[in-house]
């Protein structure tokens, strides 16, 4: 059995300016009400547009013990549901008449709970972090607790066949719909029980916050940072924007520039270098007819204009 899960009440690096943007705020009141009203909330989007983050930020707010469960093919029922892990030995040796020595062994089957059980029996709120990435059978437990409010205890050999869901249990999805090796198909029956709510990027300024909280960053550094990664964004081809460089490329930029105290300037080479490693690779494969070295001519040319 692997342990794939784990549980917390994370504290979030960012800080709460980044959740101030009107359309975020609208996006965890509603989420809030949908998750009060018995609704999973799914939000799905591009890689780093923070579904993670955000679905992190309404878990929060449910005041709730947290369980993150990162989605993969490996996931097992047994992660989710618990399982015998090994046997419990216990030994009594009665010696109390000195002539009469008695030994009594008892030997029994250790069981260790899933995640998904402790936060079904305790009413915790589970963050299913890219659920796409496990099996269908593996989610289809998500169906049974949506849909007749238990969690089966299948081939578990114990006792009892299923656990009531706990009034304050609830769950927040995630996923890419642009991942298409290692994901599964989303089951319908399943979004159909669920509110799903699709992220966009951020505006600039609030990813300038973003980078100004999370690397300390000078706000006009990060500013001109940000700016380049959006400028060298729409050399893609408009229908992959979305899907290229995130706001991940300023923030690895900008985390480099502020360790090692660099100049943020277009004329300085480390600087463009920086530029270059970062968003070259993701960039080519948006911009499907462009040569490297022509590419590579045009992101520089974006990064000298800083
Ligand atoms: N609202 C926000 N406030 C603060 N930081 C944010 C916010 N949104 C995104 N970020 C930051 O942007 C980065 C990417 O966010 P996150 O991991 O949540 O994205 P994601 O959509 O889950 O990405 P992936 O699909 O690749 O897992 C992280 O460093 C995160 O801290």
């Amino acid at each position: 059995m692997t342990s794939l899960t784990e549980v917390s009440q994370p504290s979030l690096r960012s800080s709460k300016e980044a959740f101030n943007e009107p359309d975020l705020k609208k996006i965890v009141k509603r989420s809030l009400r949908y998750l009060s009203s018995g609704y999973p909330v799914h939000f799905t989007g591009p890689s780093g547009v923070g579904k993670t983050t955000l679905a992190l930020q309404v878990a929060k707010k449910q005041k709730r013990p947290i369980i993150l469960i990162s989605g993969n093919t490996e996931l097992s029922n047994e992660d989710l549901i618990g399982a015998y892990t090994g046997y419990k030995r216990k030994k009594l040796n009665d010696n109390f008449v000195r002539t009469v020595h008695k030994i009594e062994e008892d030997i029994s089957e250790e069981w260790t709970n899933g995640r998904l059980y402790e936060a079904v029996k305790n009413g915790y709120t589970v963050v299913y972090d890219e659920f796409t990435r496990s099996k269908p059978e593996v989610n289809n437990l998500f169906l049974s607790i949506l849909e007749e409010n238990i969690l089966p205890l299948y081939g578990t050999k114990r006792t009892e066949s299923f656990l009531d869901v706990h009034p304050d249990f609830s769950v927040i999805f995630t996923s890419n719909p642009n991942e298409y090796t290692g994901v599964y198909k989303l089951q319908d029956a399943l979004l159909d029980r669920i509110v799903t709510i699709p992220l966009h990027p951020l505006n600039e300024d609030t990813e300038i916050t973003i980078v100004v909280n999370q690397t300390n960053i000078e706000e006009k550094k990060a500013k001109s940072i940000v700016q380049f990664v959006n400028e060298v964004r729409s050399l893609c081809d408009k229908s992959m924007r979305e899907h290229s460089l995130s706001l991940r490329a300023s923030l690895m930029i900008a985390q480099v520039v502020q360790r090692y105290n660099l100049k943020v300037d277009g004329d300085n080479e480390e600087f463009q270098d920086i530029c270059l490693d970062v968003t070259v690779f993701p960039l080519q494969r948006c911009v499907q007819t462009e040569e490297l070295e022509e590419l590579e001519n045009k992101i520089l040319e974006k990064c000298k204009s800083i």
